[in-house]
């Protein structure tokens, strides 16, 4: 038995994440912030911690990889897509035009705005986590307060599920990188790149002309297809700027992936192999 952390409560997006990724016969732990689970994974208390790093109506999620970027011990050896599909739940007898007020995750919020264009005279207000908001709500037991999560959350607490995919895009989806520690990653990935299919690393490349192209000449001179790039500020100094790549190496040997990760750290001020795993394809 694997002990393995996700945000929230069980219910949330997250957890569904894990038991998907993991299946249910282990321990699961429920975080209520992605630095603690860093922090708890650093330190061997828990296994495996699983992240959300991009959702496909939102983008890229920095409240988790602003975070990994500069954890060099934690290594992805996994990735999982949950379908987000939210409901618009409530208790029991209750309406639309009941609700005043709609509580979920600024993230899952952040997916439905169309919703909300169309009540008006519902306010969204954001809470810690989407199936939390369900016990929030049944908690206050006043008729004018929604929550938006998914339907397990809502079965789970006996709540009344008034509308079902109420998000702005039907195919809203989520990706989570599955995260362990690994002592030396130089040594791990050799050990796990054989037969996987993509690498994602953050670098911060030198302060000089031409300093990015020269980095991606060095994917390309290598024949390496990159997935995703995507530019993020440091938070270091002002208006400095970092990159998240992804990167497809499907087919590729060790020994071309050790020259590409050399040439990497060699050109760049910062380089951190985030991890290499399978695509999920599941669905
Ligand atoms: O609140 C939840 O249900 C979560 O699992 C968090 C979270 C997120 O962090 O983005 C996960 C997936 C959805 O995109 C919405 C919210």
């Amino acid at each position: 038995m694997q002990k393995i952390g996700y945000q929230g409560v069980y219910g949330a997006y997250s957890s569904i994440a894990s038991l998907n990724y993991f299946g249910e016969d282990n321990d699961f732990i429920g975080y209520d912030d992605f630095k603690t689970m860093a922090d708890d994974l650093q330190r061997g208390k828990i296994d495996y911690g699983v992240f959300p790093v991009e959702n496909s109506t939102t983008g890229q999620i920095y409240r988790t990889l602003d975070i990994l970027k500069y954890e060099k011990d934690l290594f992805a050896i996994g990735e999982t897509i949950v379908e987000v599909n939210h409901n618009l739940i409530a208790l029991p007898n209750t309406t639309v035009d009941d609700l005043k007020f709609v509580y979920s995750h600024p993230e899952a919020l952040s997916q439905c705005l169309e919703f909300f264009k169309k009540h008006p005279h519902i306010t969204p207000v954001s809470y810690e986590d989407t199936a939390k908001s369900v016990v929030y709500i049944k908690e206050l037991n006043n008729k004018e307060n929604g929550a938006i999560a998914s339907s397990l959350a809502g079965k789970t607490h006996n709540m009344n599920i008034l509308s079902t995919s109420i998000q702005d895009m039907s195919g809203n989806k989520t990706r989570f990188l599955i995260f362990k520690k690994v002592l030396d990653k130089s040594y791990y990935f050799a050990d796990t790149a054989q037969n996987a299919e993509k690498l994602s690393c953050y670098f911060e490349t030198k302060h000089e002309t031409g300093a990015l192209s020269k980095i991606l000449e060095i994917f390309s001179k290598q024949n390496y297809n990159l997935l995703s790039l995507h530019s993020r500020s440091t938070k270091k100094n002002s208006f400095e700027y970092g990159f998240f790549v992804d990167v497809n190496i499907n087919g590729i040997d060790v020994e071309s992936l050790k020259n590409l990760l050399y040439k990497l750290e060699d050109n760049l001020l910062y380089f951190n192999l985030l991890g290499i795993y399978n695509e999920f394809k599941n669905l």
